[in-house]
């Protein structure tokens, strides 16, 4: 599964907030048409991570790459670069359509401001159709087409979440950095996505999960690593991580074994 390009590769990335590490010299690789579950307790620094990956906080030191290229600082940049998120709090635009949040997330592939009021010519008309062109097979593939003329606050919770996704493909990643994407899902829905992921991955995605339920993540990833107190503490495939006993006592809030050494 995994090929020889690295689609991203993070060294050595930490993160403080003050006096607190949050995220501390982390070694984070992902290969072509990958998907790597990224699990740890509450307050690991998993989101913290993401935010290093896309640009929301800059890491007090270490850096990233994106097939080869270093990352860019800003998280628009970041898009543009290549690299997509949805977030644990969900962010949409509440009082838009299911399609105009998702021509939004076009926005970054357009050299036409769908958000210019000025300048509506057949360039701009052209890019516009485009985007909806592109938008509506979106919807499409993340199973909520029939929703499009929704307002985007009307749609029930895991709508809301393949909208947030659907949105994030607009902008035509390699990448796509998924928070807690089945989080107040029934297993029904969630099922739906883990169908999704696996699609996803199918168009040619490398994709990174972080996730609380452990049977999505051991079910879905073909590779997981576990952060603790903002350390990467394991790293590999599902069976090996599921059963080691650092993973165990780092859950369940016993000390992880510290004569263990860690894998690279
Ligand atoms: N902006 C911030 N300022 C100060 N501390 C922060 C900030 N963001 C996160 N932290 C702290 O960093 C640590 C890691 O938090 P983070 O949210 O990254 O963990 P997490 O693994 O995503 O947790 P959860 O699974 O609960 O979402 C926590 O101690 C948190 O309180």
């Amino acid at each position: 599964m995994t090929g020889s390009t690295a689609v991203l590769d993070a060294r050595g990335v930490t993160k403080r907030f003050g006096g607190l590490t949050a995220v501390r010299d982390v070694d984070f690789t992902v290969g072509e048409g990958e998907i790597v579950g990224l699990i740890g307790p509450n307050g690991a620094g998993k989101t913290t991570f993401f935010n290093c990956l896309t640009g929301l906080y800059e890491p007090t030191a270490g850096e990233v790459r994106y097939r080869g290229r270093r990352l860019p600082s800003r998280p628009h940049d970041v898009t543009r670069a290549g690299v997509a998120r949805t977030f644990q709090n969900i962010r949409l635009f509440p009082n838009m359509t299911v399609l105009e949040n998702v021509m939004v997330g076009r926005h970054c592939r357009l050299r036409e401001g769908l958000l210019s009021a000025i300048g509506r010519g057949p360039r701009y008309r052209r890019a516009e159709a485009e985007a909806e062109g592109t938008a509506r097979e979106l919807l499409e593939f993340a199973g909520i087409g029939r929703l499009a003329g929704s307002l985007a606050r009307n749609l029930p919770y895991g709508d809301q979440r393949r909208l947030e996704i659907a949105r994030a493909l607009a902008s035509d990643p390699g990448l796509l950095l998924l928070d807690e994407p089945t989080a107040g899902m029934n297993p029904q829905e969630t099922e739906r996505t883990r169908e999704l992921v696996l699609a996803i991955r199918d168009r040619g995605l490398a994709v990174v999960v972080i996730e609380h339920d452990m049977r999505f993540i051991f079910g879905l990833c073909d590779r997981v690593a576990v952060l603790n107190q903002g350390e990467k503490l394991v790293e590999g495939p599902p069976s090996d991580v599921q059963s080691d006993e650092r993973v165990i006592a780092a859950y369940i809030g016993g000390a992880p074994d510290d004569d263990e050494p860690e894998e690279a």
